[in-house]
């Protein structure tokens, strides 16, 4: 088996009529491994629903290559479409049904799928089990949507903004969630306009813009985060806050202390990933 999950080389989806036409995924190469959660970070526009739809087989390409579990989407029949796992934006109807009853009408459309008591568990609704999913608190039903998603066991996942409206306890039961899965095995793709969720669960961001992606890397390297200059910040005796940016932290707080004693509100911080994201996409439209 090929270590890639997912690949695509050159991607072009183009919009539009042929006297006016622009492409909305323009050259995008993409690698996916078994195993890893990749998020996918762009602004409004970039492309990003265009690319994950054309990898889930719901939109055909203009031109490029794209690999997913092996196969090409557009061409891939069922048994393909059984080991995809989709937990889209806008929520199912599923109305007058339990959480029970939806997670089995589900389950019957796949080969091989999980206990439907094993989902209940996992996803956590173990004492809403035979509640309606119409009643269900929106993170409560968004947990649902995440039941649906891996009862045909997925081994690959795509999660579009999973957590939009949650409150901060509900995100954070459903990151655990979210890893406990990929801890399973399951290969998740990821979009999602929250850093901080990037950050937590993906091993590696891609960020695109403008229909190509900019660059690939781990949180915690992307944009050259850890060669960035720190910045010394404290409040000085007039009550004025001062920032100092500088390759060495260590010294400056010394030098800082050995002259004033000590500081009020001293903090030394790194350039956070929602600061270097913003940086390179700033960038990126400014060319
Ligand atoms: N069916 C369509 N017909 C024509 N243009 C489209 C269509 N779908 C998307 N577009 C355009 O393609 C571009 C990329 O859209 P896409 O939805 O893929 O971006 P996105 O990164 O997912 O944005 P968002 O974060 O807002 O969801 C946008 O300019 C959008 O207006």
């Amino acid at each position: 088996m090929s270590e890639l999950a997912l690949q695509t080389r050159g991607l072009v989806k183009t919009y539009g009529t042929r006297k006016q036409s622009y492409n909305a995924v323009d050259g995008l190469d993409l690698e996916i491994r078994h195993g890893e959660i990749f998020g996918l970070l762009g602004p409004n526009g970039a492309g990003k629903s265009t690319t994950v739809e054309i990898l889930e087989g719901y939109r055909d390409r203009t031109g490029g290559q794209a690999s997913v579990l092996g196969e090409d989407p557009q061409e891939a029949g069922l048994s393909w479409r059984s080991k995809i796992g989709i937990v889209l934006q806008s929520t199912n109807d599923l109305s007058d049904l339990t959480v029970r009853e939806s997670l089995a009408i589900f389950a019957a459309y796949y080969p091989n799928p999980r206990q439907i008591d094993e989902v209940i568990e996992l996803i956590g609704l173990a004492d809403k089990a035979d509640s309606r999913a119409s009643a269900l608190s929106g993170g409560l039903r968004r947990r649902l949507d995440v039941g649906l998603g891996i009862i045909g066991r997925p081994e690959l996942l795509f999660l579009d903004e999973p957590t939009t409206g949650f409150d901060p306890d509900a995100r954070r039961q459903f990151w655990a969630l979210i890893k406990s899965l990929n801890e399973q095995g399951t290969t998740i793709l990821l979009t999602s306009h929250y850093l901080d969720e990037v950050e937590y669960l993906a091993h590696r961001v891609g960020v695109i813009s403008k229909g190509q992606i900019l660059e690939v890397n781990t949180p915690e390297l992307l944009g050259g985060r850890e060669d960035a200059s720190a910045i010394v910040t404290y409040r000085d005796g007039a009550g004025q806050t001062v920032k100092i940016s500088t390759d060495e932290p260590t010294r400056v707080v010394a030098d800082l202390a050995a002259e004033h004693g000590e500081l009020s509100e001293l903090t030394v911080a790194r350039p956070t990933l929602e600061d270097i994201y913003l940086q390179m996409i700033g960038k990126n439209n400014s060319e």
